[in-house]
């Protein structure tokens, strides 16, 4: 899959920028807010529908403006497809080669993020896991973003009730109309991050053994709210759901919350058998989310015949020289590639012949060389 140009109007602080990236690797360096974050941005939000950064919608529309633009145009599997965006406050809209389309059709165009928020991947909090679990590991199976959705959907309203019989403003039977989808859509997503975590696990391991030299095992392992057997079907979680949900209503009401299910959900990380988010290095942790992040490419590869495209915000140089190298071998001439950093520390001969170095001044991009 390749990205052949990118058109923002209005997006943060671009105000009108076309731009055609190189199909290998993109450098994009510059000092310091000028909005090299923001064109990672605009590439990500066109695939996904979404900021991997902005809460609100309303955030990336260019200040003192009603509407932004973003096009994209892809060539997947010698098709040519035009992705378009126009985004207003509190209503987007998307089109596929000119016809209005809904956001989950683009679920198969891979895109994988690497950012500093990734770091905290094993030493962070569970709910910093979390954000590695929905976003990295469930869309690398198609029917996760949509079930995701429904979920939080049903949590939010659940809670609104939980909190309504508390207060006496509601009676408890009404839970079950929230209760079945809560076990069916939940059910579904843990069975769905289980079955990808399955397969990328030996991926990562074989990967963090290769990164470090053989010095290490790298263990990691889904931790439930529900008690969970290996090898359940989704039909068996959803009964296990159901019955433990029974055994928690009382407190549930109490809390005005939903304590169990994949909205609770862990992942423990072992290196050589320790748990590295007690015991792990910034290396060690780094290196972790490295493995991670090329499994989930090789997986992508695996499951779907292409690559996805990997975008690198300013994280290459918080790795050293040797994954930094390890790294970009792995991607060149198979993935395309966008990084950003407000220097590049040489980093282009290691490039070399397979890219383009891009200069961000005060939302405005240019090409400073081929490299
Ligand atoms: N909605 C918006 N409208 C206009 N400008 C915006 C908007 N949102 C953010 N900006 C501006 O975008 C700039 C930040 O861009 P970005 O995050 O891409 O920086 P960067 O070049 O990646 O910086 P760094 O190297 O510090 O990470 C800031 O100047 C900020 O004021």
């Amino acid at each position: 899959m390749l990205v052949s140009s990118v058109t923002l109007r209005n997006f943060r602080n671009y105000k009108e920028q076309v731009w055609q990236p190189h199909p290998a690797v993109n450098l994009i360096t510059g000092p310091n807010a000028q909005g090299k974050t923001n064109l990672l941005e605009a590439v990500y939000y066109s695939l996904r529908g979404r900021s991997f950064r902005a809460e609100r919608d309303k955030d990336i529309i260019r200040w003192q403006t009603e509407q932004t633009w973003l096009q994209t145009k892809v060539v997947y599997q010698d098709r040519h497809l035009t992705i378009e965006w126009k985004i207003k406050e509190g209503n987007k809209k998307l089109l596929v080669n000119g016809s209005e389309t809904p956001r989950n059709r683009l679920d198969y165009l891979g895109v994988i993020l690497f950012c500093p928020e990734d770091l905290s991947l094993v030493k962070g909090s569970p709910q910093e896991r979390r954000r590695f679990l929905d976003y990295d590991v469930g869309p690398l199976s198609p029917s996760y973003s949509g079930t995701w959705r429904q979920y939080a959907r049903v949590l939010t309203q659940r809670n609104t009730l939980l909190k309504e019989i508390r207060d006496r403003r509601a009676s408890r039977d009404m839970l079950e109309i929230w209760d079945e989808q809560l076990f069916r859509y939940g059910a579904r997503l843990i069975y769905l991050r289980l079955q990808v975590l399955s397969k990328l696990i030996p991926i990562a391991r074989r990967i963090h053994h290769e990164l470090t030299g053989g010095n290490e095992e790298l263990q990691a392992k889904y931790l439930s709210s529900l008690v969970l057997e290996p090898g359940l079907q989704e039909a068996q979680i959803y009964q296990i759901f159901a019955a433990a949900s029974q055994r928690v209503r009382q407190s549930e009401i109490q809390r005005c919350q939903t304590l169990l299910g994949p909205h609770r959900d862990d992942l423990a990380v072992l290196i050589n058998g320790t748990e590295a988010r007690v015991f792990g290095s910034q290396g060690q942790q780094r290196t972790v989310t490295l493995s991670f992040k090329l499994s989930q490419l090789e997986l992508w590869f695996k499951e779907y015949g292409h690559y996805p495209l990997l975008l690198l915000d300013d994280v290459l140089f918080e790795l050293d020289r040797r994954r930094q190298t390890m790294l970009l071998q792995r991607v060149l001439n198979r993935v395309q590639t966008f990084i950003t950093t407000s220097f590049t520390g040489n980093i282009e001969k290691t490039i070399g012949g397979a890219g383009a170095l891009w200069q961000v001044n005060d939302g405005s991009l240019t090409k400073k060389e081929e490299l």
